[in-house]
């Protein structure tokens, strides 16, 4: 599937083509020129390293590894080649080194530049959006970070198929495998180097369900993954959501705005449906997972 192109700039995200982001915003996904002077080399060594334990590898690469062990932030679904980490920014703080910090800062940045450039698209009005995202737009409500590992001697499907929960996913990828739902069958999104894949996420198809030109938060899922070379197949994300233990709203084509429903529910319904697995509680604010 050919992706918009869009690159960042000094006042927001700019696409290549006219029209670049109403047809963003119905696909679901874009790709993001990734900016020259981000490093992302801290992600992709953690990706490659977090499920390994400390004495697994050469001194200067422990910073990445012994993961294994962390309760709620280490997950392993045990029905997909997926193991991972789902971090917010707090535990980042506490447990990952300055390089990786200062990428998943900067991705996560990337990530407020659209969700503020998509809602003065749709022309919803600026003193709303600290409500309607949980202050989100200011960099508050959660900012989730993930690292994906695949583990190859699983004869299971990578990632099970789901939509994001939050605003707004940047999306690092360098190997096949990612999926996306279009008119009922599985698409392909190849990785393209210098450019992160974009996802909007459940919570912007919420807000934005009664405009006009709603967002679509694109459904997706991860094939069944072989290592390349002697490389399994890795990504990581930085996911900018509404705040756990608030709620979710919808915005009026006329200005008006509405809760919609609690981010709790939602999120274990999400949890749920998605990996059936004993993380029912994962992300909700206040539950003993
Ligand atoms: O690994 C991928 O390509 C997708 C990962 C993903 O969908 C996620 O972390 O939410
Ligand atoms: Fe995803």
């Amino acid at each position: 599937m050919a992706l918009e192109r869009a690159q960042e700039t000094a006042e927001g995200i700019a696409f290549e083509r006219a029209y670049g982001l109403p047809r963003a915003l119905r696909d679901g996904c874009f790709l993001l020129e990734i900016p020259p002077e981000i490093d992302l080399t801290p992600g992709i060594e953690l990706s490659r390293q977090f499920y390994r334990p400390l004495q697994d590898g050469p001194e200067e690469t422990r910073p990445y590894r012994g993961f294994r062990d962390l309760e709620g932030i280490y997950f392993d679904r045990e029905h997909f080649q997926t193991e991972h980490l789902l971090i917010d920014g707090p535990a980042r703080r506490q447990h990952f080194p300055p390089d990786v910090m200062a990428m998943t800062d900067r991705m996560h940045g990337l990530a407020v530049h659209v969700l503020r450039t998509v809602l003065t698209h749709l022309g919803v009005p600026g003193h709303l959006w600290p409500t309607l995202t949980g202050n989100a737009v200011e960099g508050g409500g959660i900012q989730w970070f993930a690292a994906n590992h695949y583990r190859p001697e699983r004869a299971q499907l990578g990632c099970a198929p789901h939509k994001d929960t939050g605003f707004v996913t940047v999306l690092y990828i360098e190997q096949e495998g990612l999926e996306v739902r279009v008119d009922g069958g599985w698409t392909p999104i190849e990785p393209v180097p210098g450019y992160f894949v974009v996802n909007f996420g459940a919570a912007f198809e919420l807000l934005t369900r009664r405009l006009a030109t709603p967002v679509q938060a694109i459904l997706h899922r991860v094939q069944h993954c072989t290592p390349s070379g002697d490389a399994d197949r890795f990504s990581f994300a930085a996911f900018v959501n509404p705040p756990a233990d608030g709620l979710l709203y919808q915005v009026h084509a006329d200005g008006a705005a509405a809760a919609a429903r609690s981010s709790k529910e939602f999120l274990r319904e999400f949890n749920e449906k998605t990996w059936s697995d004993q993380y029912e509680d994962f992300g909700i604010s206040g539950a003993t997972a």
